[in-house]
This record gives structure tokens, sequence and C-alpha cells, in this order.
């Protein structure tokens, strides 16, 4: 294992039984550094989300070797891979998730709550995640009177309340207009700047995918390229670009355009 490997995957392959089986992963190896900030990338059905379901620990690999973090999530029981997942994973998805009848705070406490945390250490935290993600002023509101980038940071400080060492996104900004969709995407930089959080996310975004410090193109579940970002913004977009006219995406509307 490199030094400061926090996910492994060693020769992973992901096989669905069902009356036709599924070969949707097929001998990945793929390694993510402590702090790095990773999009995995790919044309529909090329396996991003079962890759990112395995690194999630809902799902276990039918063949290879996955390590979070040094464990084999694999190998504990169920009481222990709760605490696990607790320990080191957040998660944030496109459809936001947040729990309609509660207030912003609420949303924003509900895994300590589960966890029995004192409720001095409770407010501690949401005092520190309200003015990190700007939620200060729309605590008391609920879900419903919420813009969707605000509902969005909400549900980012939900999976950041533990301080996990893993963030792992599933299309944060597949539902978001391009402003929220940059001031969620700023955060998730900000946060893996600041705290050193790990971040893996799973985008169609060309443009999302260039606020990472590198992007994984998979293809009919197999690596296909990678590419780490440079100096400018641009043309590390440009770059990724070129990767996905390469998987056979259409990107040339989008070839043109100038980021933010
Ligand atoms: N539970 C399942 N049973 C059988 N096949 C499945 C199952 N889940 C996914 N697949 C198949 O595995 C392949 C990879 O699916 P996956 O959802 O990982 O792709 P994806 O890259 O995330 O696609 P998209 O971008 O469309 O979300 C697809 O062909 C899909 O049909």
């Amino acid at each position: 294992m490199t030094r400061n490997a926090i996910v492994e995957l060693t020769e992973v392959t992901k096989i669905y039984e069902g009356k036709v089986m599924y070969r949707a992963l097929n001998r990945l190896d793929f390694e993510v550094e402590e702090g790095e900030f990773v999009a995995v990338m790919g044309p529909s059905g090329s396996g991003k989300t079962t890759l990112l379901n395995l690194v999630s620990t809902i799902d276990v690999p039918t063949y290879g070797r996955l390590m979070i973090n040094g464990i084999e999530p694999e190998v504990l029981k169920q009481n222990e891979l709760a605490l696990f997942r607790r320990r080191n994973l957040g998660f944030v998805f496109q459809d936001i998730n947040l729990l309609r009848m509660l207030t912003v705070e609420e949303n924003l406490v509900l895994p300590l709550t589960l966890d029995g945390l004192p409720v001095k250490e409770m407010e501690k935290r949401v005092t520190e995640l309200a003015n990190q993600l700007n939620l200060k002023h729309i605590l008391d509101r609920r879900p419903d009177e919420l813009s969707g980038g605000q509902a969005q940071r909400t549900a980012i400080g939900r999976a950041l309340i533990h301080k996990p060492k893993i963030i792992l996104a599933d299309e944060p900004t597949g539902n978001l207009d391009s402003k929220s969709a940059k001031d969620v995407l700023e955060l998730l930089s900000q946060i893996n700047r600041t705290e050193r959080t790990t971040v893996i996310m799973v985008t169609h975004d060309p443009i999302a995918a260039s606020y990472c410090d590198r992007v994984l193109f998979i293809k009919d579940g197999e690596f296909f390229n990678e590419i780490y970002k440079d100096e400018r913004r641009q043309t590390f977009f440009q770059r990724i670009l070129n990767v996905l006219s390469l998987l056979g995406g259409n990107v040339n509307d989008l070839s043109s355009v100038r980021l933010p």
C-alpha cells in the first residue's frame, strides 16, 4: 500500500448476479491519497455508482480487495461496520434527502442525536458548521423553505458533522442551477483544503470535475484514463473534455465554455 492511500482497490471485480450476470467492474485498481479531491467520470453504465457503493461499504466486491483507512470493511461485523462508516464516511447525494419535518439545525444534528452526544457538544459543532457553510441565517428553516443550493449545503453539513475522513458524493450538483453548483463545489474544495477531508465525487459534469485534483475515467467497468489538475482550471477543463470525447461522449456543446 502506498504510504498515504486512504482508499485502495486492488483488482476489484463486481458481478451482479441476476437472471443475467453482469460484470459492472472488472479488475479495477484505484488508489486515493489522503486529502485528495478526486472525480470519477465515465459513460452511463460504466460502473461509477457501483464503485461508489463499494467505497461506501453498502456493497462488497465479488473479487479483489478494498481497503479504507487501513481496514477491509468486508471483514467487519454489522455493528463494527456501522461504527466504521460513522467514523470514516460522509455521504452527499444528488437528491438531497433532508428530513422535511425537521429544521436545518435539526437535520444537521440528527446524526449526532443518534450517537447520543452531549447537547453542549452538539451545539458547538452546529455553530462551527453553520459558520463554515454559511447556514447561520437559515438554521430555523425547513427544507421546503430553502433554495437548492442551501439544501445541498445543509446536506453537506450533515455529512460533515461527524468530521469524517472521506466524503463520498454522487452527482452532488446534479439538481442545482449553475450558481448553486459553483457554491457547492467551492465549498467541497474549501473543506478538502482546510480540513484535509478526502473527497471522492462521481459526476457527469466536466465543470464540476475541473474543481478536483484528479479525474479517474472508467469505461465498461475498467480503468480508461486519469488526469491530474494543472495550473489553470480552464486548461484542466479542456483536457477533461478531450478525454470525454475519446470516451464517446458528446462534448461539442461544451468545448467553448469559459469557466466562471
Ligand atoms: N443491482 C444490479 N443488478 C444488475 N445489474 C446492475 C445492478 N446495478 C447496476 N447494474 C448494472 O451495472 C452497470 C454499471 O452500473 P452503475 O450504476 O455502476 O453505472 P454508472 O456508471 O453509475 O451509470 P450512470 O452514470 O447511468 O448512473 C450497468 O450496466 C447497470 O445496468
